[in-house]
């Protein structure tokens, strides 16, 4: 347990003086002091004018827009006019809006994260990828948003839970720092997460079992035979529907993530976005030691080719997150089909 206040973490990081870093650092500074007024919007639930419901509107991925994701999408554009940020790209708009031409940075933002449990009283959040601004004239800046994850500066989410907590990482790993109400701001709660490679958890919309390639089918088949199968040991399954939300448990205890692409019409590459979700994760889930696939490639390597493309997501424990990486590329070699396991059964027969 450590005690540094968010302030205090970001003026160690812009120490040198670096104008890109100085810019990040008054970025996340605003998004946090909207988490909190976010927070208290939230908070307020079904009482509060917000939370009224659907507008009848779909964003361009065609997603019923709620209330709420449209007041926080406000919210956080208005914070970001406040901050050194040259492009706002949201979740909630078509295409990405020009704030400060002369700013070096470019936000991509998912503004409220796991709608579909707004109104269930489960955790929702924010998440959000700060990138270096690329492109010339003013006119390509766009490309910024274009560059693979791994050119992030920083990233991270906030999570309206039983806590307020923000995981951010700026490159040196991955710090949660719950919001302290009696202090007024943001706390350092615990020291860098080290994620545990291994693990005997895993997260997946299991209602979706017959609409998944047999990779998937067969990995998720082995973990629930499990001491009597391959694995050798017993899982546990979680689904909140709510990507903060299992992000967070799993930098907290471990486990994997999986929204593959299936068969259903629109979901051959999964539902989650790849830039202000995707990468924003991987990026914190590699910074805290474990790894981040489209099943099989690396995501932080992957190049986007539109603002709202969705991917497949594996996150996680690394040894897990290779291992499903493995039922995709060498099937015959993993799992009950594995010629080590066939041995074992036919001497244990
Ligand atoms: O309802 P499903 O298909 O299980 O999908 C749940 C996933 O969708 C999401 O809610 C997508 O995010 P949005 O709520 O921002 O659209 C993720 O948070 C979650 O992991
Ligand atoms: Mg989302
Ligand atoms: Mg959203």
């Amino acid at each position: 347990m450590v005690s540094a206040t968010l302030d205090a973490f970001l003026s160690s990081y812009v120490a040198g003086g670096d104008p890109l870093r100085l810019a990040v650092s008054q970025t996340v500074r605003q998004l946090a002091l909207t988490a909190v007024t976010m927070r208290k919007t939230i908070n307020q639930g079904a009482l509060g004018s917000a939370f009224a419901g659907h507008r009848g509107r779909s964003n361009s991925d065609g997603d019923a827009q709620k209330d709420l994701d449209v007041h926080a999408d406000d919210m956080f554009i208005e914070a970001m006019r406040q901050a050194p940020v040259c492009l706002y790209g949201s979740e909630e708009l078509e295409h990405p809006v020009v704030l400060d031409p002369g700013a070096p940075i470019a936000v991509a933002i998912d503004p409220l994260d796991g709608s579909s449990n707004i109104d269930t009283n489960v955790s929702i959040g924010t998440i959000f990828s700060i990138l270096p601004v690329v492109g010339e004239p003013v006119s390509e800046r766009n490309a910024s948003f274009f560059q693979p994850g791994g050119a992030q500066l920083a990233a991270g989410f906030f999570i309206y839970g039983p806590q307020l907590a923000l995981v951010l990482t700026v490159g040196n790993g991955t710090h949660v720092f719950v919001f302290s109400s009696r202090l007024g701001t943001f706390m350092q709660a615990y020291e860098s997460v080290v994620l545990a490679p291994k693990t005997q958890e895993f997260a997946i919309n299991a209602a979706n079992y017959r609409h998944w390639d047999e990779s998937v089918r067969l990995y998720v088949d082995d973990c629930l035979k499990g001491t009597e199968g391959p694995r050798e040991k017993e899982f546990n399954m979680r689904w909140i529907a709510s990507l903060v939300a299992e992000t967070y448990r799993i930098l907290m205890r471990g486990g994997v993530f999986l929204y593959p692409g299936d068969k259903r019409k629109g979901y051959g590459e999964g539902r989650i976005r790849l830039i202000y979700e995707a990468n924003p994760i991987a990026f914190l889930i590699e910074q805290a030691g474990g790894a981040a696939t489209d099943t099989v490639n690396r995501i932080l390597d992957l190049t986007p080719q539109s603002m709202h493309q969705r991917v497949p997501l594996v996150f996680g424990s690394a040894r897990e997150v290779h291992r499903i990486a493995r039922y995709h590329t060498e099937p015959s070699s993993i799992g009950e089909r594995a010629p080590l396991f066939n041995n074992r059964g036919l001497f244990r027969a």
